[in-house]
Protein backbone atom coordinates (compact mmCIF):
# COMPACT_ATOMS: atom_id res chain seq x y z
CA UNK A 1 0.00 0.00 0.00
CA UNK A 2 0.79 3.34 -1.01
CA UNK A 3 2.12 6.90 0.78
CA UNK A 4 -1.68 8.67 1.20
CA UNK A 5 -2.56 11.09 -1.51
CA UNK A 6 -1.45 14.45 -0.12
CA UNK A 7 -4.26 17.29 0.42
CA UNK A 8 -3.63 19.21 -2.68
CA UNK A 9 -3.46 22.87 -2.34
CA UNK A 10 -5.78 24.92 -4.86
CA UNK A 11 -5.94 28.47 -5.89
CA UNK A 12 -9.20 29.58 -4.98
CA UNK A 13 -8.41 33.28 -6.63
CA UNK A 14 -8.65 31.84 -9.83
CA UNK A 15 -12.29 30.93 -9.10
CA UNK A 16 -13.08 34.12 -7.25
CA UNK A 17 -11.18 36.54 -9.86
CA UNK A 18 -10.81 34.21 -13.29
CA UNK A 19 -12.58 33.65 -16.27
CA UNK A 20 -14.93 30.69 -17.51
CA UNK A 21 -11.93 28.84 -18.39
CA UNK A 22 -10.36 29.28 -15.09
CA UNK A 23 -13.44 29.07 -13.16
CA UNK A 24 -13.82 25.08 -14.33
CA UNK A 25 -10.48 24.27 -13.61
CA UNK A 26 -10.42 25.27 -10.38
CA UNK A 27 -13.72 23.45 -9.61
CA UNK A 28 -12.38 20.28 -11.45
CA UNK A 29 -9.25 20.27 -9.25
CA UNK A 30 -11.66 20.72 -6.00
CA UNK A 31 -13.85 17.81 -7.18
CA UNK A 32 -11.10 16.11 -7.72
CA UNK A 33 -9.33 16.40 -4.19
CA UNK A 34 -13.00 16.03 -2.76
CA UNK A 35 -13.32 12.17 -4.13
CA UNK A 36 -9.27 11.47 -3.53
CA UNK A 37 -8.99 12.86 0.17
CA UNK A 38 -12.29 14.45 1.06
CA UNK A 39 -9.57 17.67 2.07
CA UNK A 40 -8.53 20.46 0.28
CA UNK A 41 -6.24 23.49 1.08
CA UNK A 42 -7.44 26.90 -0.95
CA UNK A 43 -5.36 29.70 -1.01
CA UNK A 44 -6.51 33.42 -2.07
CA UNK A 45 -9.76 32.14 -0.19
CA UNK A 46 -11.16 35.95 0.18
CA UNK A 47 -11.19 36.26 4.23
CA UNK A 48 -8.76 38.63 4.78
CA UNK A 49 -5.50 37.41 6.70
CA UNK A 50 -6.51 39.99 9.34
CA UNK A 51 -9.26 39.06 10.30
CA UNK A 52 -8.25 35.10 11.03
CA UNK A 53 -5.85 36.29 12.86
CA UNK A 54 -8.16 38.94 14.87
CA UNK A 55 -10.29 35.87 15.56
CA UNK A 56 -7.37 33.85 16.82
CA UNK A 57 -6.99 36.66 19.28
CA UNK A 58 -10.11 36.89 20.12
CA UNK A 59 -10.47 33.44 20.53
CA UNK A 60 -7.45 33.60 23.47
CA UNK A 61 -9.04 36.62 24.91
CA UNK A 62 -11.99 34.59 25.13
CA UNK A 63 -10.66 31.49 27.03
CA UNK A 64 -8.19 33.13 28.84
CA UNK A 65 -11.53 34.57 31.09
CA UNK A 66 -11.60 32.88 34.49
CA UNK A 67 -14.07 29.85 34.64
CA UNK A 68 -16.93 31.41 36.06
CA UNK A 69 -17.27 34.34 33.42
CA UNK A 70 -16.99 31.93 30.54
CA UNK A 71 -19.59 30.36 32.42
CA UNK A 72 -21.85 32.96 31.61
CA UNK A 73 -22.55 31.66 28.78
CA UNK A 74 -23.04 28.06 28.84
CA UNK A 75 -23.77 26.22 25.95
CA UNK A 76 -27.53 24.21 27.00
CA UNK A 77 -27.30 20.51 28.07
CA UNK A 78 -28.33 18.19 24.88
CA UNK A 79 -27.27 18.89 21.64
CA UNK A 80 -30.42 20.38 19.88
CA UNK A 81 -28.53 24.30 20.74
CA UNK A 82 -25.13 23.86 20.05
CA UNK A 83 -24.29 27.45 20.86
CA UNK A 84 -22.36 28.88 23.84
CA UNK A 85 -19.49 28.11 26.06
CA UNK A 86 -18.67 24.30 27.07
CA UNK A 87 -15.89 23.86 29.67
CA UNK A 88 -13.78 20.82 29.31
CA UNK A 89 -14.73 17.30 29.36
CA UNK A 90 -18.13 18.31 29.33
CA UNK A 91 -18.70 17.70 25.24
CA UNK A 92 -17.31 13.50 26.13
CA UNK A 93 -18.03 12.50 22.39
CA UNK A 94 -17.43 14.50 19.49
CA UNK A 95 -20.64 15.77 18.17
CA UNK A 96 -20.28 15.31 14.25
CA UNK A 97 -19.85 10.82 15.40
CA UNK A 98 -23.07 9.26 15.39
CA UNK A 99 -21.85 5.14 14.50
CA UNK A 100 -23.42 3.86 18.08
CA UNK A 101 -20.23 0.82 18.85
CA UNK A 102 -17.76 4.29 17.47
CA UNK A 103 -19.27 6.27 20.55
CA UNK A 104 -18.68 3.66 22.97
CA UNK A 105 -15.29 2.90 21.76
CA UNK A 106 -14.65 6.94 22.19
CA UNK A 107 -16.17 7.57 25.64
CA UNK A 108 -13.10 5.66 27.01
CA UNK A 109 -11.24 8.34 26.28
CA UNK A 110 -11.94 12.08 26.87
CA UNK A 111 -11.53 14.90 24.69
CA UNK A 112 -9.52 17.52 26.39
CA UNK A 113 -10.80 20.74 25.10
CA UNK A 114 -13.06 24.18 25.58
CA UNK A 115 -15.23 25.77 23.01
CA UNK A 116 -16.98 28.49 22.08
CA UNK A 117 -20.00 28.21 19.28
CA UNK A 118 -21.67 30.95 18.10
CA UNK A 119 -24.55 30.95 14.98
CA UNK A 120 -26.53 32.56 12.42
CA UNK A 121 -27.84 36.37 14.28
CA UNK A 122 -30.81 35.33 11.81
CA UNK A 123 -31.13 30.92 13.04
CA UNK A 124 -34.36 31.47 15.31
CA UNK A 125 -34.02 27.96 16.20
CA UNK A 126 -30.47 28.25 17.83
CA UNK A 127 -30.23 32.12 19.00
CA UNK A 128 -26.47 32.60 20.05
CA UNK A 129 -25.32 32.83 23.50
CA UNK A 130 -23.11 35.92 24.42
CA UNK A 131 -21.37 36.76 27.39
CA UNK A 132 -22.18 40.01 29.20
CA UNK A 133 -21.13 42.82 26.75
CA UNK A 134 -18.86 44.00 29.64
CA UNK A 135 -17.21 41.26 30.24
CA UNK A 136 -15.84 40.88 26.58
CA UNK A 137 -16.16 44.61 24.68
CA UNK A 138 -16.48 44.21 20.98
CA UNK A 139 -16.50 40.15 20.68
CA UNK A 140 -20.00 39.30 20.05
CA UNK A 141 -19.39 42.24 17.08
CA UNK A 142 -16.18 40.58 15.71
CA UNK A 143 -17.93 36.83 15.99
CA UNK A 144 -21.01 38.17 14.19
CA UNK A 145 -18.80 39.77 11.20
CA UNK A 146 -16.31 36.75 10.93
CA UNK A 147 -19.44 34.69 10.77
CA UNK A 148 -20.46 36.70 7.70
CA UNK A 149 -16.99 36.45 5.73
CA UNK A 150 -16.95 32.87 6.25
CA UNK A 151 -20.38 32.03 5.29
CA UNK A 152 -19.86 34.03 1.91
CA UNK A 153 -16.66 32.13 1.16
CA UNK A 154 -18.60 28.83 1.79
CA UNK A 155 -21.35 29.91 -0.76
CA UNK A 156 -18.53 30.48 -3.13
CA UNK A 157 -17.48 26.67 -2.53
CA UNK A 158 -21.22 25.28 -3.33
CA UNK A 159 -20.68 27.52 -6.60
CA UNK A 160 -17.60 25.69 -7.36
CA UNK A 161 -19.04 22.23 -6.57
CA UNK A 162 -22.32 23.18 -8.51
CA UNK A 163 -19.90 24.03 -11.45
CA UNK A 164 -17.70 20.31 -11.44
CA UNK A 165 -21.07 18.50 -10.98
CA UNK A 166 -22.86 20.96 -13.82
CA UNK A 167 -25.89 21.47 -11.11
CA UNK A 168 -28.14 23.65 -13.40
CA UNK A 169 -27.64 27.13 -12.51
CA UNK A 170 -28.37 29.25 -9.82
CA UNK A 171 -26.98 25.63 -8.37
CA UNK A 172 -26.33 24.65 -4.73
CA UNK A 173 -25.91 28.16 -2.88
CA UNK A 174 -29.62 28.57 -2.54
CA UNK A 175 -29.62 25.30 -0.41
CA UNK A 176 -27.93 27.07 2.05
CA UNK A 177 -28.93 30.18 2.03
CA UNK A 178 -30.45 30.36 5.37
CA UNK A 179 -27.10 30.14 6.24
CA UNK A 180 -27.31 27.68 9.28
CA UNK A 181 -23.36 27.64 9.91
CA UNK A 182 -21.68 27.10 13.06
CA UNK A 183 -18.97 29.11 14.14
CA UNK A 184 -16.62 27.34 16.40
CA UNK A 185 -13.73 28.43 18.98
CA UNK A 186 -11.53 25.39 20.15
CA UNK A 187 -9.15 25.81 22.66
CA UNK A 188 -6.67 22.89 23.76
CA UNK A 189 -5.23 23.67 27.04
CA UNK A 190 -1.71 22.79 27.85
CA UNK A 191 -1.48 18.97 29.16
CA UNK A 192 1.16 16.76 30.03
CA UNK A 193 2.56 14.71 26.85
CA UNK A 194 2.29 11.28 28.73
CA UNK A 195 -1.19 11.71 28.75
CA UNK A 196 -1.57 11.61 24.81
CA UNK A 197 0.96 9.13 24.44
CA UNK A 198 -0.26 7.07 26.90
CA UNK A 199 -4.01 7.46 25.55
CA UNK A 200 -5.35 9.02 28.67
CA UNK A 201 -6.48 11.87 27.55
CA UNK A 202 -6.69 12.98 23.41
CA UNK A 203 -7.59 16.62 22.11
CA UNK A 204 -10.24 15.60 19.79
CA UNK A 205 -11.20 12.07 18.80
CA UNK A 206 -11.24 10.57 15.56
CA UNK A 207 -14.34 11.46 13.92
CA UNK A 208 -16.53 12.72 10.46
CA UNK A 209 -17.79 16.24 10.67
CA UNK A 210 -21.64 15.37 9.60
CA UNK A 211 -22.77 18.39 7.83
CA UNK A 212 -21.97 19.90 4.30
CA UNK A 213 -18.70 21.43 4.26
CA UNK A 214 -15.92 22.01 7.08
CA UNK A 215 -13.59 25.11 6.75
CA UNK A 216 -10.92 25.23 9.31
CA UNK A 217 -8.15 27.77 10.65
CA UNK A 218 -5.91 25.90 12.66
CA UNK A 219 -2.86 27.78 14.70
CA UNK A 220 1.03 26.34 13.91
CA UNK A 221 1.21 23.90 17.18
CA UNK A 222 -0.32 20.91 14.72
CA UNK A 223 -1.12 17.55 15.60
CA UNK A 224 -4.38 17.34 13.27
CA UNK A 225 -4.10 13.84 11.45
CA UNK A 226 -6.51 12.69 8.29
CA UNK A 227 -6.78 9.46 7.65
CA UNK A 228 -5.77 8.10 4.57
CA UNK A 229 -8.84 7.16 3.03
CA UNK A 230 -7.25 4.08 1.22
CA UNK A 231 -5.57 2.61 4.34
CA UNK A 232 -8.29 3.11 7.08
CA UNK A 233 -6.77 3.29 10.60
CA UNK A 234 -3.81 5.02 9.62
CA UNK A 235 -3.20 8.93 9.82
CA UNK A 236 -1.49 11.25 8.08
CA UNK A 237 -0.54 15.10 9.78
CA UNK A 238 -1.54 17.78 8.61
CA UNK A 239 -0.01 20.91 9.16
CA UNK A 240 -1.48 24.60 8.86
CA UNK A 241 0.12 26.64 5.24
CA UNK A 242 0.19 29.72 5.65
CA UNK A 243 -2.72 31.67 3.83
CA UNK A 244 -4.25 28.54 3.08
CA UNK A 245 -8.27 27.67 4.40
CA UNK A 246 -8.44 23.99 4.93
CA UNK A 247 -12.02 22.66 3.31
CA UNK A 248 -13.33 19.54 4.06
CA UNK A 249 -16.18 17.17 3.43
CA UNK A 250 -18.81 16.36 5.96
CA UNK A 251 -21.56 13.40 5.77
CA UNK A 252 -24.44 14.90 4.35
CA UNK A 253 -22.38 16.11 1.82
CA UNK A 254 -20.76 13.06 0.95
CA UNK A 255 -24.58 11.07 1.15
CA UNK A 256 -25.84 13.73 -1.04
CA UNK A 257 -23.27 13.39 -3.69
CA UNK A 258 -23.28 9.44 -3.56
CA UNK A 259 -20.25 8.86 -1.90
CA UNK A 260 -18.97 10.44 -4.98
CA UNK A 261 -16.91 12.94 -2.27
CA UNK A 262 -15.55 11.61 1.07
CA UNK A 263 -16.33 12.53 4.64
CA UNK A 264 -12.49 11.82 5.98
CA UNK A 265 -12.04 10.83 9.21
CA UNK A 266 -9.66 13.45 11.33
CA UNK A 267 -8.82 13.63 14.86
CA UNK A 268 -6.44 16.07 16.88
CA UNK A 269 -3.44 14.08 18.98
CA UNK A 270 0.18 15.00 19.66
CA UNK A 271 1.82 17.43 17.13
CA UNK A 272 4.40 15.69 14.96
CA UNK A 273 7.11 17.55 15.32
CA UNK A 274 7.01 17.85 19.56
CA UNK A 275 10.21 20.05 19.27
CA UNK A 276 9.16 23.81 19.50
CA UNK A 277 5.59 22.91 21.12
CA UNK A 278 6.77 21.18 24.52
CA UNK A 279 7.57 23.48 27.64
CA UNK A 280 8.50 21.66 31.27
CA UNK A 281 5.91 22.51 34.03
CA UNK A 282 6.94 21.13 37.36
CA UNK A 283 9.31 18.85 35.84
CA UNK A 284 6.60 17.39 33.69
CA UNK A 285 6.64 18.11 29.77
CA UNK A 286 4.04 19.37 28.64
CA UNK A 287 2.11 20.10 24.93
CA UNK A 288 1.98 23.37 24.48
CA UNK A 289 -1.93 24.76 23.67
CA UNK A 290 -3.86 24.71 20.61
CA UNK A 291 -6.27 26.81 19.21
CA UNK A 292 -8.65 25.98 16.08
CA UNK A 293 -11.26 27.43 13.95
CA UNK A 294 -13.64 25.54 12.28
CA UNK A 295 -16.86 26.72 10.24
CA UNK A 296 -19.58 24.35 9.70
CA UNK A 297 -22.16 24.77 7.09
CA UNK A 298 -24.76 22.69 5.90
CA UNK A 299 -28.23 22.94 4.08
CA UNK A 300 -31.51 24.31 5.01
CA UNK A 301 -33.27 22.12 7.22
CA UNK A 302 -35.78 21.17 4.24
CA UNK A 303 -33.63 20.19 1.57
CA UNK A 304 -33.54 17.00 0.08
CA UNK A 305 -30.89 15.46 0.50
CA UNK A 306 -30.81 12.75 -3.01
CA UNK A 307 -28.02 12.15 -5.24
CA UNK A 308 -26.48 15.14 -6.93
CA UNK A 309 -26.00 15.56 -10.64
CA UNK A 310 -23.94 13.57 -11.88
CA UNK A 311 -23.20 11.43 -9.27
CA UNK A 312 -25.42 7.97 -10.22
CA UNK A 313 -24.29 6.04 -13.25
CA UNK A 314 -24.05 2.62 -14.01
CA UNK A 315 -20.52 2.60 -12.03
CA UNK A 316 -22.35 4.37 -9.02
CA UNK A 317 -25.83 3.22 -8.80
CA UNK A 318 -28.25 5.49 -6.33
CA UNK A 319 -26.96 4.36 -2.50
CA UNK A 320 -29.25 6.23 -0.18
CA UNK A 321 -32.87 7.25 0.30
CA UNK A 322 -33.89 10.40 -0.01
CA UNK A 323 -33.83 12.51 3.62
CA UNK A 324 -34.83 15.94 4.13
CA UNK A 325 -31.26 18.16 5.97
CA UNK A 326 -33.55 18.38 8.64
CA UNK A 327 -34.30 14.37 9.37
CA UNK A 328 -30.59 13.75 8.70
CA UNK A 329 -29.84 16.25 11.60
CA UNK A 330 -32.70 13.84 13.67
CA UNK A 331 -31.13 10.43 13.12
CA UNK A 332 -27.43 11.52 14.14
CA UNK A 333 -28.83 13.36 17.29
CA UNK A 334 -30.93 10.57 18.33
CA UNK A 335 -28.04 8.13 17.81
CA UNK A 336 -25.45 10.37 19.60
CA UNK A 337 -27.23 11.71 22.85
CA UNK A 338 -29.31 8.63 23.65
O1 LIG B 1 -8.96 21.40 16.03
C1 LIG B 1 -9.01 20.96 14.90
O2 LIG B 1 -8.18 21.26 14.06
C2 LIG B 1 -10.08 20.00 14.46
C3 LIG B 1 -11.44 20.33 14.95
C4 LIG B 1 -12.47 19.42 14.40
O3 LIG B 1 -12.20 18.51 13.67
C5 LIG B 1 -13.90 19.62 14.75
O4 LIG B 1 -14.18 20.44 15.63
O5 LIG B 1 -14.75 18.95 14.13
FE1 LIG C 1 -13.93 17.78 12.63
Amino acid sequence: MGEAAPIPIVDFGKFLNGNEKEQESVAAQIDDAFQNVGFVYLKGHGVPKEKVEECFEWSKKFFDLPLETKMLAPHPPGGSHHRGYSAPGVEKVSQHTYDADQIAKLREIPDYKESYESGNVDDPAQPNIWLPEDELPGFRAFMEIYFTLCASLVHRILDALSLSLHVPSPGLSPTHNKSLFQLRLLHYPSLPISQLTKNARSRINAHSDFGTLTLLFQDSVGGLEVEDPKNPGKFRSVEAIEDCVLVNIGDLMARWSNDRWRSTVHRVGLPPSIKGVKERVNGEEMVKPRYSIPFFATANMDTIIDALPGCVDEKHPKKYEPVTAWGYVQMRMAALYD
